[in-house]
């Protein structure tokens, strides 16, 4: 290659500016041809805008490449479409880099878009700094590092893609973020948390717990014990549930404690154990890699157990969780602005994420309101449903543990193949009875409080609120026992003249789930500030269940009543002991009065 090449090859499509260089190009005799050009390029008649470097090279531009008076700027040379080197080449490179930028720019925008429409599509809303995209299928959960195994026990269980809040959970979840996740009922929270969790310990390292599971009632911490297990399957981590305080004090020691990985547990049984102080706490959280808080909301309520509220119980739990990179996730179906806030305050750079409309029940669910009269209508309304056909199992909420053992009493003679689950069972019974129920065993099954949170019987068919439920939170998640998975519920809700105040609020939340109540609901008055109170803090009095009921108690209080006469007949003094007639008076002068004289 002679020098002419080299030159050609360096100066290939570059312009020459005769105006600007005009003086340079006389003073170097331009416009004589070079003598060592090859004979084929001196046959390119130089044209209008065909540019030259130096007098000794005539190029004709390439089609591809720009000209400057394509460029619109009579200033420089354009070596590459764009791209200028002389007189206005810094201009050129910030054009270059200014175009390089803008469809930069172009492609994340629409990056972007197609993130929106996928989290539209999924009615997912994100709150926080860099949040990853959903991971819509299985694939794209695979190459966000989650191991096949682990994939593959989600298709056993006969998942074919993520819900849409395991979707944006996962990824966050993975990445090592705090998170806040609000999803609605049977919409697979428990997934959304656990898989990340089992990823991040990777497999059993004998370093005691690492992560830790807290739950409101020992049945769903049961329940959450084995989905763990389920999809833990082939990775060799080890999860338990704290059954008994007493057993774990011994089987949680220092020794045995380490083989385990998962702890799940009700926050008021690790409490006590964590407050144990003898020979110091028999388990240690020092470990733990990750929180995990289901029902989130629940957890944040002052009251709700012995030995303090749950929220003072999480505090203690929180603060002995010591590793410094500890992941928090947050779950709950109902959204809380109070755990927002704390979320917001005390996590690390914490993403929140929303699926769906917020606080309202799932729209997989056919909700009706019926209005009852009384309490004996109640009762003839409940076994009217029974009477003209139904299709088991059925859960059947009441307001008290009381008012639970009454509505099984009056049942269990109507051939229904009944049972109640109350707070004064033992946790045999209630265990009892919950795998009685989820085996078909048990038909209908009468419930407080206790089971409307996460409890994950498959295929209830209908939830009936015997008694209207004492908050919206509490009537988004009862009902929610019904229509998981993408399955069809129903849910009735009785209510009587003494739920009126209220059920303006429950109207309303069934009309966000995109079901129709009546208009007048919706325009009843608004339970005011004291009323609200009222709800939040005591249940009505809805007096006797039945009139069966009724005589029943009526029967009890006389025997009672027979009974305290009798004793006290045996405990009367023998009348050698007896109190001199005269004196009768000093022994039986009231309090109050021997005040008033001892002050005299
Ligand atoms: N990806 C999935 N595909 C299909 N079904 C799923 C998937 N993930 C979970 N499920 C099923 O959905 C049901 C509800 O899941 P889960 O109990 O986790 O709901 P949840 O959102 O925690 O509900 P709740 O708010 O009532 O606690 C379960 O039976 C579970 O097996």
């Amino acid at each position: 290659m002679n020098t002419y090449d080299i030159f050609k090859n360096l100066t290939r499509g570059i312009k020459f500016n005769h105006k600007k260089f005009k003086n340079d190009f006389t003073k170097s005799g331009g416009g004589h041809k070079n003598d060592d050009k090859p004979k084929s390029e001196t046959n390119h008649t130089p044209g209008p805008n065909t540019t030259i470097q130096d007098s000794t090279a005539t190029q004709e531009a390439p089609p591809s490449i720009k000209t400057e008076k394509e460029d619109g700027d009579g200033g420089g040379v354009t070596v590459l479409a764009g791209v200028e080197l002389s007189g206005g080449a810094a201009d050129g490179r910030k054009k270059k880099k200014k175009s390089k930028k803008d469809s930069q720019q172009l492609q994340l925008e629409q990056q972007q878009e197609q993130v929106n429409h996928m989290r539209n599509k999924l009615g997912i809303s994100v709150w926080g700094s860099d949040i990853p995209p959903p991971v819509d299928n299985f694939d794209k959960v695979v190459e966000c590092g989650v191991s096949l195994v682990m994939v593959n026990n989600l298709r056993n269980q006969g998942y074919q893609e993520p819900t849409p809040v395991q979707a944006q959970a996962w990824p966050l979840l993975l990445q090592g973020r705090d998170l806040l996740a609000a999803a609605p009922t049977g919409s697979g929270k428990t997934a959304g948390f656990v898989v990340p969790m089992l990823h991040q310990l990777g497999g059993p390292q004998r370093r005691g717990f690492r992560a830790l599971i807290l739950t409101p009632t020992r049945e769903l911490a049961r329940q959450i014990h084995r989905e763990c297990g389920r999809l833990a399957e082939g990775l060799g981590i080890r999860a338990t549930v704290i059954t008994n305080v007493n057993k774990a004090r011994a089987k949680y020691g220092p020794q045995s404690a380490k083989k385990i990985d998962v702890l799940v547990t009700t926050p008021n049984r690790l409490v006590y154990l964590l407050r144990e102080s003898d020979d110091g706490p028999p388990l240690s959280l020092d470990n733990v890699e990750m929180l995990v808080v289901d029902e989130s909301d629940r957890l944040f309520e002052e009251g709700g157990g012995k030995g303090g509220g749950f929220r003072d119980q999480l505090a203690e739990i929180y603060r002995a969780c010591t590793h410094p990179a500890v992941i928090r996730a947050f779950f709950s179906a109902t959204h809380s602005h109070q755990v927002q806030q704390w979320c917001a305050t005390n996590l690390n750079n914490p993403a929140m994420i929303n699926v769906g409309v917020r606080n309202t029940a799932c729209k997989d669910v056919h909700q009706t309101l019926t209005f009852c009269g009384d309490e004996e209508g109640k009762l003839i309304s409940l076994r009217d449903i029974f009477r003209k056909g139904y299709e088991p199992p059925v859960l059947v909420f009441v307001q008290t543990k009381e008012r639970a053992k009454h509505l099984f009493r009056e049942l269990v003679f109507d051939n229904l193949m009944v049972d109640a689950i109350h707070a004064d069972r033992t946790q045999t019974q209630r265990d009892n009875v919950v795998r009685a129920f989820r085996e078909r065993k048990i038909w209908v099954l009468v419930c407080t409080e206790l089971m409307s949170r996460g409890i994950d019987f498959k295929g209830v068919n209908l939830v009936i609120n015997y008694d209207f439920p004492p908050s919206t939170v509490s009537y988004i998640h009862r009902v929610g026992r019904t229509g998981r998975a993408g399955r069809q519920g129903r849910a009735i809700t009785f209510w009587t003249m003494l739920d009126k105040p209220y059920l303006r609020s429950i109207a309303q939340v069934i009309q966000m789930s995109g079901q129709e109540v009546p208009q007048w609901m919706l325009d009843l008055k608004k339970p005011n500030k004291s009323e609200k109170k009222i709800l939040a803090t005591q249940q009505p009095d809805r007096g006797h269940l039945s009139q069966a009921v009724l005589h029943e108690q009526l029967e009890k209080k006389k025997k009672r009543q027979m009974k305290a006469r009798r004793n006290k007949g045996k405990k009367r003094m023998p009348e050698t002991e007896k109190t001199p007639i005269g004196a009768a008076e000093t022994t039986t002068t009231p309090r109050k009065k021997r005040k008033k004289d001892s002050q005299e």
